[in-house]
């Protein structure tokens, strides 16, 4: 069971060794602080994800689940747990801290002053703690901007694994989560993942799509400000977003194949990786970007 897993792979921490901040994110059960940590070596700036007093059970087996899976993950493009405070009230997660926060608020403050190669970096790292998540049969069901970190260097970090689902070893040739319910960010999940609520890797390469898109663009609202009926209704018929100002159109094709509605034609991670791997290594093709026409 949960506590169960958690023991066996996160620390618990002593409360008295930390020390809270201040605020620097609110979500809808738990707070984040950035936080000092009393280590053997001497002090740790952390990040503290607490867990509002008079939560549910739900939201306790939740909070619990978050930090059961990031205990399991070892990766440089994927946020890393420190331990946890769970024997006593109110519960908390430490991790890292990243200091430049979540990339959806990172872009909008830079809009138009980071270069193409720049953006690439930052969605090639996301790709590559992807390749990590899906090789451990990780799907995150919630890939976006505001749920990846960045740290020193523009190092970006998939955060926040409120949605993510182990799949089953069982599901492995289907490779599919079938969620009973629960909320589902409509205009960065794909189409099959809506309709019939099956979650795969494949379905993350879609949402992994979405967000190259909110990089190239600086964090524009993916469909802008049309409802999620529309989306959902546009998406079906086949329409899909456009290329981004400034986006090279080699960029675009890899976000394109990212939405094929056939999702057994949607490149892997690793395939997306490779692909970036090129271009840094060709940057030339990164000039030829389809003019706006007026
Ligand atoms: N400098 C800033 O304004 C700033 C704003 C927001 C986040 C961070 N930084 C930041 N760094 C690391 C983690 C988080 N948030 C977070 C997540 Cl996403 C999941 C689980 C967990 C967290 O903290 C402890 O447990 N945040 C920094």
């Amino acid at each position: 069971d949960l506590m169960e897993l958690l023991s066996t792979f996160t620390m618990e921490l002593n409360r008295s060794d930390t020390k809270l901040e201040g605020l620097i994110g609110q979500g809808e059960f738990a707070d984040v602080y950035k936080g000092i940590l009393k280590t053997r070596e001497g002090k740790q700036i952390v990040a503290v994800k607490v867990l509002r007093p008079g939560s549910s059970e739900k939201n306790q087996k939740d909070f619990l689940s978050e930090a059961s899976i990031v205990s399991q993950f070892n990766h440089p493009n994927v946020i890393r747990l420190i331990g946890v405070v769970t024997q006593s009230r109110p519960m908390m997660i430490l991790t890292e801290y990243l200091e430049s926060g979540s990339l959806d608020h990172f872009l909008k403050a830079r809009d138009g002053q980071l270069t193409n190669l720049q953006l690439i970096g930052m969605a090639r790292g996301v790709a590559c703690g992807m390749v990590y998540l899906s090789d451990m049969n990780f799907i995150h069901r919630d890939l976006a901007a505001r749920n990846v970190l960045v740290g020193e260097n523009m190092l970006c970090k998939v955060s926040d694994f409120g949605l993510s689902r182990e799949l089953a070893d069982d599901d492995q040739d289907t490779a599919e989560y079938h969620t009973q319910g629960g909320k589902i960010p409509i205009r960065w999940t794909a189409p099959e993942a809506i309709q019939h609520r099956t979650f795969s890797t494949a379905s993350d390469v879609w949402s992994y799509g979405i967000l190259v898109w909110e990089i190239m663009s600086f964090s524009e609202r993916p469909y802008w400000d049309w409802d999620n009926l529309d989306v959902i209704k546009r998406v079906e018929t086949g329409y899909r977003l456009p290329p981004p100002q400034g986006c090279p159109n080699v960029i675009f094709c890899l976000m394109m194949e990212c939405w094929d509605k056939d999702k057994s034609k949607r490149p892997t991670f690793s395939e997306i990786v490779s692909r970036f791997d090129e271009l840094i290594r060709s940057p030339e093709v990164l000039e030829v970007i389809q003019r706006k026409v007026v």
